[in-house]
């Protein structure tokens, strides 16, 4: 069986990640499976453990690296995240086209790893509007979401080591250019 692509799916916090990945997942041509991440981050309300992350304490995810069960991981204003690597391997294998949703640190040590992963990141049609999505999303305090949006100025800068670079404006259009770029390196 032909072993399925690795997409990593970047942008900073808030860009509109998952709700772009929420629309790509109903289409079902694309093969596609979620690579779901452990964190140490607090769980938000309506988050289900082992379906948006695996969350676990500090002492289990050092656990975690220390045994090399990453494929990579980062710190994110003040907690970790990490891919668990061994899914990942196993959904490869099957032939699905994985989807990493990841930030910045981890996704340039996969691009190492894994030079012919599909690198895409999502940028804001602008800083307001980025802070407009943060802060209506309601789900995080003043101070991380000042430390959210200084680190996506950063976040952006990096935008050119990625394969793709597409602006989630519209929702609907966003997710259209990344079917057309999926299915083109599907071929
Ligand atoms: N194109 C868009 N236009 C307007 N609002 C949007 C758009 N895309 C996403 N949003 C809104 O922006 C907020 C942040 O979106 P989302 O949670 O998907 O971002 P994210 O990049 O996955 O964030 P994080 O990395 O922190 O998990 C949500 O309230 C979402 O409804
Ligand atoms: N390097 C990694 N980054 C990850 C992973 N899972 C999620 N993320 C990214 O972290 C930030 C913050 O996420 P939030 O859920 O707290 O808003 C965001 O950019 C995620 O995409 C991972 O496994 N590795």
């Amino acid at each position: 069986m032909k072993r399925g692509l690795l997409i990593i799916l970047s942008g900073p916090s808030g860009v509109g990640k998952g709700t772009v990945r929420e629309q790509l997942f109903k289409e079902e041509s694309l093969n596609l499976a979620y690579s779901i991440s452990m964190t140490t981050r607090y769980k938000r309300p309506g988050e289900k453990e082992g379906i948006d992350y695996f969350f676990v304490d500090v002492d289990t995810f050092k656990k975690k690296i220390e045994q090399g069960e990453l494929l990579e991981y980062a710190q994110f204003v003040g907690n970790y995240y990490g891919t668990p690597k061994a899914y990942v391997d196993q959904l490869l294998d099957e032939g699905k086209n994985v989807v990493l949703e990841i930030e910045v640190q981890g996704a340039l040590q996969v691009m190492k790893k894994v030079p012919d992963a599909l690198t895409i990141f999502l940028v804001p049609p602008s800083m307001e509007e980025l802070e407009k999505r943060i802060r209506g999303r309601r789900t995080e305090a003043e101070d991380v979401i000042k430390e959210r949006l200084d680190k996506a100025r950063r976040e952006i800068a990096t935008k050119d080591q990625y394969k793709h670079v597409v602006v989630n404006d519209d929702v609907m259009r966003a997710k259209d250019d990344i079917v057309k770029i999926i299915e083109e390196n599907m071929k």
